[in-house]
């Protein structure tokens, strides 16, 4: 398989990293980061390693991939359908978190767009080196669900790289299940500037399991079969598993960066039929320290 990775970062090295011990791969990313690993490599340390040499460049080369794996934040997705635009696509493949990516690339781009869900923790830790911080799954396949050919291609592809991959026919559930899990921990988190661990029974784990209901019952209003107990019950699961963890908008927070919370509270609040008051109010503060911080200009912040 050749495949082109867009968004060499944590995630997008590490996917890019194991996929390249079995297929061509092409990083695209930035500077300083591309440029050392066009020098000497990838090492990926941690909960695995290893060292490849994918290539790596910071623009899209006009030649054909079969697959293009998006892993920029969900905020940085129109630029990366723009960019995809040059190449020559079979598949397309998001991993980010949020919703809404795969619809901004199938509206710009020519080619079947997967929806994946991704579990793997990953870090850059310097220029040409990532941590694998858990090892997880990528599940992935057609965004409103069933089953196509494009997965039942990418899925084999994926795990013969020795990425655990689980095609799924049930795609729609298990985002939303995922989008709960986001919108329960990540703005709480955040705001709180606390780790996952305090979710699990201290006073700020009542907004986070308000936050994840609202999230269970839009995704109802769309005919997805998410029970308030099952989403309360993932938040609760992935914050113990993750106790120890800063969510990543508690990192792009402490680090002064634009966070994703559009494309999770906000995406909530977007499609909510009825109000999602716990939604709402992490939205907008979570919007307001973005706009404060400079981070966003638009009439929504
Ligand atoms: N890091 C994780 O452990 C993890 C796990 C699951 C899901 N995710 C999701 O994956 C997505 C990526 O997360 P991340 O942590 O890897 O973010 P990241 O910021 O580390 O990586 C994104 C990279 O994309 C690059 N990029 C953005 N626009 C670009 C452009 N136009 N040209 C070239 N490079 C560009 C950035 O420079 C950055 O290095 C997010 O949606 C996140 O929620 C991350
Ligand atoms: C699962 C998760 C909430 C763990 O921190 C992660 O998706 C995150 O931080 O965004």
């Amino acid at each position: 398989m050749r495949a082109l990775v867009f968004g060499a970062g944590s995630l997008g090295s590490l996917l890019g990293g194991l996929l390249a011990r079995a297929h061509d791969v092409t990083l695209v990313g930035r500077d300083p980061h591309v440029e050392r690993v066009r020098a000497e490599g990838l090492r990926i340390a941690g909960e695995v390693s290893a060292r490849v040499a994918p290539a790596a460049t910071t623009t899209v080369p006009a030649e054909r991939f079969d697959l293009a794996l998006v892993a920029v934040k969900a905020f940085d997705t129109p630029a990366a359908a723009e960019a995809l635009g040059g190449a020559d696509l079979d598949a397309v493949l998001s991993v980010q978190n949020g919703l809404g990516n795969e619809a901004v690339l199938a509206e710009a781009l020519d080619a079947p767009v997967l929806a994946g869900t991704c579990t793997y923790g990953a870090r850059l830790t310097e220029p040409g080196a990532v941590e694998c911080t858990g090892r997880g799954e990528v599940a992935l396949g057609p965004p409103d669900g069933g089953e196509s050919p494009v997965a039942d291609r990418v899925g084999p592809a994926m795990r013969a790289a020795g990425v655990e991959t689980t095609v799924a026919a049930d795609m729609p559930r298990r985002c939303w299940e995922k989008l709960a899990v986001n919108a329960g921990i990540n703005a709480v988190t955040a705001l709180a500037r606390v780790e996952n661990g305090a979710l699990v029974d201290g006073p700020a784990g009542e907004p986070a399991r308000r936050a994840a209901r609202e999230a269970a019952r839009v995704a109802r209003e769309r005919g997805i079969d998410l029970s308030d107990d099952a989403a309360v019950e993932a938040v609760e699961r992935v914050a113990a598993a993750t106790s120890a963890n800063r969510s990543s908008m508690l990192q792009d927070v402490d680090a002064g960066g634009r966070t994703e919370v559009d494309a999770i509270n906000g995406a909530v609040v977007d499609r909510a039929e009825a109000a999602v008051p716990a939604n709402e109010t992490l939205t907008a503060l979570v919007r307001g320290w973005e706009r404060e911080r400079g981070l966003r200009e638009d009439e929504e912040g």
